[in-house]
């Protein structure tokens, strides 16, 4: 069986190398032939997951945060190869799409789980949006989607001086304070199948294959990773009073009776903002995207072992 790993060596920040040590030697001794590939830079894990994948690797292990998850998944997804089973070794900050699988803590029996679990299909999310150049880009996604202070939190808590300050879902609930204290809202559309379901201001719009985000923030505690539909959250709060009630209730999910929540379900959803010079998309724990996009579920076109 030939496994690999793809590893971003600078997910989770500092605290990385000696989680990243114990790992890789469970792995190691769990699966003899295993090869290590690392990326040196923003891309590489996507590069990484496809040439592995079309090469014909029997397992490809994603060792990092989110966004390497959801690069790998989109390098896995647009392989010749892409029913090639994937499985996570979380060491990122957040680490939200992991907790949809509740994998054991210790490394070694993380290593023998993964052994001994059947692969399985999820659903992935496939998001498209037009470029500065005017080119259509598709690309997918293993999480979430979301708009409004949400792109504001993920922008801060990725910024180049602010991975070193911080570790752990703490640098997301300190950002997310900071941010929500200057948030202007963005404003725009939401369609859902093809219907509007929401024409206003955007506290939050979050768009769910999985239930987490936000480093431990059960947002959209419904969501399921096999059901062939993603789940739309619209939070019409935008006071800094407001949002920060919202945040102190996400962790626990008892936001989730707010009457400026509603909750939605389809297989594709259109956002249309007013402004979408000044629009960030967050995707999977990163802003890849500026201005309007379509989500689309795409049902059981992952296999998973974990
Ligand atoms: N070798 C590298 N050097 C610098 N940046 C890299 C490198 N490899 C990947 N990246 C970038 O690192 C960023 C963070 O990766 P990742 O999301 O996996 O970790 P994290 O942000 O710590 O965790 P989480 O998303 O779970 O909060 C991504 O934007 C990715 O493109």
């Amino acid at each position: 069986m030939r496994i690999a790993i793809v590893r971003n060596p600078v997910a989770g920040g500092q605290g990385q190398p000696v989680q990243w040590a114990k790992a890789h030697a469970a792995f190691a001794s769990r699966f003899p032939d295993l090869s290590l590939h690392e990326t040196q830079r923003s891309g590489d894990a996507s590069r990484l997951a496809r040439e592995l994948a079309n090469q014909g690797v029997d397992l490809i292990i994603a060792a990092g945060g989110d966004g390497t998850i959801s690069d790998v998944v989109d390098g896995i997804l647009s392989s010749s190869r892409p029913q090639t089973p994937l499985t996570l070794l979380p060491l990122g900050t957040g680490c939200d799409f992991v907790r949809n699988f509740s994998p054991p803590r210790d490394c070694d029996a993380l290593a023998e789980h993964v052994a001994a679990t059947p692969p399985r299909q999820i659903d992935v999310l496939r998001l498209t949006h037009t470029s500065t150049t005017g080119d259509q880009i598709t690309r997918y996604s293993a999480n979430m989607s979301s708009v409004g202070i949400s792109g504001e939190i993920v922008r801060a808590v990725n910024a180049p001086g602010h991975r070193k300050i911080l570790r752990g879902p703490l640098r997301f609930l300190v950002h997310s304070v900071a941010a929500i204290l200057c948030y202007r809202p963005y404003s725009g559309r939401v369609i859902v199948d093809g219907q509007e379901v929401y024409d206003g201001l955007f506290g939050i719009v979050a768009i769910a294959n999985g239930a987490w985000f936000g480093g431990g923030m059960h947002a959209i505690p419904n969501a399921d990773l096999a059901d062939g539909l993603l789940d739309v959250a619209i939070m019409r709060q935008t006071t800094v009073l407001g949002l920060l009630n919202l945040l102190s209730k996400l962790y626990s999910a008892s936001h989730v009776t707010h009457p400026k929540l509603s909750f939605h379900r389809g297989q594709r959803v259109e956002i249309i903002p007013n402004q979408p010079a000044r629009f960030p998309v967050e995707v999977d724990g990163e802003t890849p995207i500026i201005g309007g996009f379509s989500c689309e579920i795409v049902p059981a076109a992952l296999t998973i072992r974990l």
